[in-house]
């Protein structure tokens, strides 16, 4: 029996927004899954509504089975933790894990031993004294984590809680996050608009874009195999490259001409070909070549570099090795092999054909 179920739930709040419209959604008990999508697209609106601290318009979400609706959030066995942790500041450390525990009315001992046992996994220990602030920004984010997962809540829901980090800090309660986890069991929902740290996060990718549900699985095959355009773009730093164009008689052609590709067992006419930028390769007789680019400028990035390029007027972005021997300016031939051909409906809805 999955945990979590999200039933044709929509909200569209009185000013007309249309923030979740008809998400269902199974997560199995246990699981890490992280939702993530653009600014605007509903991430959070859908965990309050999974919280209780909004209403659905129609739909329903229920917990191992049974419906939520009339549930209030306190009854809700999950915890939330926001972007900004909302710490008591006049409490210390420890006075903020045990206020975590005591609506859950535990003897003395088992409050103690909950917060004692919140304090050695997150490393607050040497803390506990302290008040809210004298902490860094990361301290008191583990701090309201510690608070949560006192509770032990069957449901843990994180809207965008790494988000006020720096990057060194987030990786570093990124890594903190898996095994906690992982130690603790229980299912986890994580709200984050970074794609890169939901791929890192993830046992189950949840992509969401403008209200409705894109994608469900593992980030993995979310990346290799998206079910539609959005999710092809929107996975991958770069986004995958998307040529618009018609296809016939086994050949696609790219609008402009610069691109065209041999083509098996997709219909004819228009149609989206993708090709992650990895996969792009620049100058290399081994592939299949795909067509001609000149190179617009180089994003050096450490142990590699993004390409991009100007391909019959259309943008696109290749990856190459360090130290990259491309310039801006350089008129190079474009290829893959088939296997990295992604090929999606030209409308709206933009699915995978092949
Ligand atoms: N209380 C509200 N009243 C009216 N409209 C709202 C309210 N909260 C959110 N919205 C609208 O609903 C849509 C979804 O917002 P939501 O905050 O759920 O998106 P999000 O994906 O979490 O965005 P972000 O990543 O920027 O936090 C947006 O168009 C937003 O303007």
């Amino acid at each position: 029996m999955p945990t979590l179920e999200l039933r044709h739930l929509s909200k569209t709040y009185p000013n007309g927004a249309a923030a979740v419209r008809d998400v269902s959604l199974q997560l199995p008990a246990g699981v890490l899954a992280v939702m993530v999508g653009p600014s605007g697209s509903g991430k959070s609106t859908l965990l309050r509504l999974i919280a209780g601290l909004e209403r659905a318009t129609s739909g329903e979400v229920l917990f191992d089975g049974t419906a939520l609706s009339g549930v209030p959030p306190h009854r809700r066995d999950l915890a939330m933790l926001f972007q900004q942790p909302a710490l008591y500041p006049y409490l210390s450390v420890r006075g903020n894990l045990a206020h975590g525990v005591k609506p859950l009315r535990l003897g003395r001992g088992e409050a103690d031993h909950r917060v004692a046992e919140a304090a050695r996994l997150l490393g607050l220990e040497p803390l506990l004294d302290r008040r809210p602030q004298e902490l860094s920004g990361g301290e008191a984010q583990r701090v309201a984590l510690g608070r949560a997962l006192a509770r032990r809540p069957r449901l843990l829901l994180l809207d965008e809680p790494l988000a006020s980090l720096d990057a060194a800090l987030r990786g570093e309660l990124r890594g903190e996050l898996r095994r906690l986890h992982a130690a603790l069991g229980g299912t986890m929902l994580c709200v984050t608009h970074d794609q890169s740290e939901a791929l890192a996060l993830a046992d189950l990718l949840v992509v969401i874009n403008e209200g409705t549900l894109q994608q469900v699985g593992p980030p993995q095959e979310l990346y290799e195999r998206p079910a539609n355009r959005f999710v092809a773009g929107f996975l991958g730093q770069p986004g995958m490259n998307l040529w618009s164009g018609r296809a016939s008689d086994h050949r696609f052609e790219a609008d402009g001409g610069a691109i065209t590709a041999q083509i098996a067992g997709v219909p004819k006419g228009d149609m989206v070909l993708g090709v992650r930028a990895e996969r792009l390769r620049l100058n290399d007789e081994q592939v299949p070549p795909l067509g001609r680019g000149r190179v617009t400028h180089v994003e050096p990035q450490g142990p590699d570099a993004v390409v991009h390029l100007d391909a019959g007027g259309a943008r696109c972005a290749a990856r190459s090795a360090a130290p990259c021997c491309f310039q801006v300016g350089d008129d190079v031939t474009l290829g893959a092999v088939a296997d990295d051909l992604h090929w999606f409906a030209a409308d709206a809805a933009g699915l995978r054909l092949a």
